[in-house]
């Protein structure tokens, strides 16, 4: 059992195509499921603390590993009950519940037990669940102490993170070989509580992957403020949108930040003002040039915008700015590019679509050809090549005014640094979650930039 970060994010698809191979190479269903159940049985006798337990079986395979798993307590002495919503169907399901030797409840009369373990659906799930599935479950889920969750949360679908239905929330999932985008992606995410992957003998890989702590070097004795990431800041209409950026570069590490478009000196210091010259961004120590926070929509901040994209310094384009510019014409830049929509500026830049957050990510990066840092809730970075990274989690406090900016000036700072364009995304990222982690709750954005320091000093 560990946790998520860094592992690969598989759908129900890549995971089925994962168990076919190991069938080939000499497994059986019916093999991978023993060692789930068992696997499965074994965390809830650890977490479980003695308490009596009931499996909720459902007809397929995430059922099967249910009958195993009560099988297994049972022979480990733990006072174990099934409840079952119909009668398992396929080959393995119908051994498992063979293996099973005591009494199979219906969902609708079995009493709570102090350890709920649900397997009812995992992968399988096409449809909501129905009342006469939903309502028992919700019940005895209230009615336990601890909810384990096999694979994901009964009604919530594996691939997007949809939720059908009523879902009660779990304590704990147990994310089967990897994790599947329903436990980075809301709604789904927080119904799956603690979420653990449960190794099952099956090799995973993806080009998706939850997001980890970043590799960002510290400074060292040949650091000077320019070979440490020089970040530029394109000031707009609302100059403390760019300000705020400026001040997260700045407590990211940058050595140096500076703020186009502004000219008189003022506190802090450290950023150096200058006005937004013709050749302003020619400057070849200039690691990455911010745009978009505060830029302002009107027609007379095209010029400055034209300005970044027509410059061949790296780019992060956030805000405003997207709301601006068009895929085509982003894709058209070359370069290095990363942009940073929530969910509105992204459905005014790409269109609304019916997608899962993963899918519409990827797209939205190829269409581009930029990183695409489709940011909320939860967050899906997505690159050209179809690689992404998954941050869930967020701390529900960052929902205020300029914690977006922040981002932007995060990402800003890492890209700076040399970083690819995927993994300053990913630090940037990181970093602001890490220091909203830190803050607890009501902080303004102002803090947070300067939090970002402390989420440094981590890595
Ligand atoms: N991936 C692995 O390596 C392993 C995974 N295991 C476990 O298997 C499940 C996936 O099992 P699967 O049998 O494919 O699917 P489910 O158990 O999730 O669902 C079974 C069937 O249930 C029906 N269904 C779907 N939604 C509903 C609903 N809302 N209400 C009622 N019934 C529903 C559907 O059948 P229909 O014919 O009725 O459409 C599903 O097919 C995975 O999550 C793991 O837990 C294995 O144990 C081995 C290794
Ligand atoms: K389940």
């Amino acid at each position: 059992m560990s946790p998520l970060d860094g592992r690969p994010v598989v759908t129900a698809a890549q995971m089925r195509a994962a168990e076919q191979l190991a069938i080939e190479r000499g497994s059986s269903v019916a093999a991978l499921m023993d060692h789930v159940g068992r696997a499965v049985a074994e965390v809830v006798r650890r977490i479980g603390g003695g308490g009596d337990v009931l499996v909720l079986c459902g007809s397929g395979n995430n059922g099967g590993d249910g009958y195993v798993a009560a099988a297994a307590l049972k022979a480990a002495g733990i006072a174990v009950r099934v409840a079952a919503s119909s009668p398992p169907r396929g080959e393995a399901a119908i051994a498992a519940r063979a293996g099973w030797d005591g009494a199979v409840e219906t969902l609708a009369d079995a009493a709570p037990a102090s350890v709920l373990v649900d397997a009812l659906f995992g992968t399988g799930l096409n449809r909501a669940l129905d009342d006469a599935v939903a309502a028992p479950l919700r019940r005895l889920v209230e009615g336990a102490r601890l909810s384990v969750a096999v694979d994901v949360p009964s009604g919530v679908q594996a691939d997007t993170g949809e939720v059908l239905g009523p879902v009660p929330a779990m304590a704990v999932t147990l994310a089967l070989g990897a994790a599947k985008p329903a436990h980075l992606l809301q709604p789904a995410a927080r119904l799956c509580g603690t979420v653990r992957v449960l190794d099952i003998g099956v090799t995973v890989d993806s080009d998706a992957r939850v997001i980890a702590r970043p590799t960002w070097t510290r400074p060292g004795p040949d650091s000077h403020k320019f070979n440490r990431g020089m970040v530029a800041v394109v000031r707009g209409r609302m100059a403390g949108a760019a300000h705020l950026a400026a001040t997260a570069a700045m407590h990211a590490g940058a050595g140096y930040v500076v703020l186009l478009g502004a000219s008189m000196p003022e506190a802090p210091y450290a950023l150096v003002r200058k006005p937004l010259t013709d050749d302003a961004l020619d400057d070849p120590r200039i690691g990455a040039v911010v745009i978009g926070p505060g830029l302002g929509r009107d027609e007379g901040m095209r010029e400055p915008l034209d300005q970044a994209l027509a410059s061949d310094r790296p780019l992060v384009i956030d805000g405003d700015a997207l709301r601006l510019l068009t895929p085509e014409r982003i894709a058209a830049r070359g370069g290095t590019t990363i942009l940073t929509p929530h969910a509105g500026e992204f459905d005014a830049l790409f269109g609304a679509g019916d997608g899962s957050k993963l899918d519409r990510a990827r797209d939205a990066a190829t269409r581009s050809g930029a990183v695409v840092v489709f940011k909320g809730p939860d967050t899906v970075i997505a690159a050209p090549d179809g690689r992404a990274i998954l941050a869930g989690d967020a701390n529900d406090w960052l929902s205020t005014a300029g914690t977006g900016d922040v981002l932007t000036g995060a990402i800003g700072a890492a890209l700076s640094s040399g970083m690819p364009a995927l993994d300053a995304a990913a630090a940037g990222v990181w970093l602001h979650g890490e220091a909203a982690r830190r803050l607890g709750a009501a902080f303004i954005a102002d803090e947070l930039a300067v939090a970002l320091k402390h989420a440094r000093g981590m890595l």
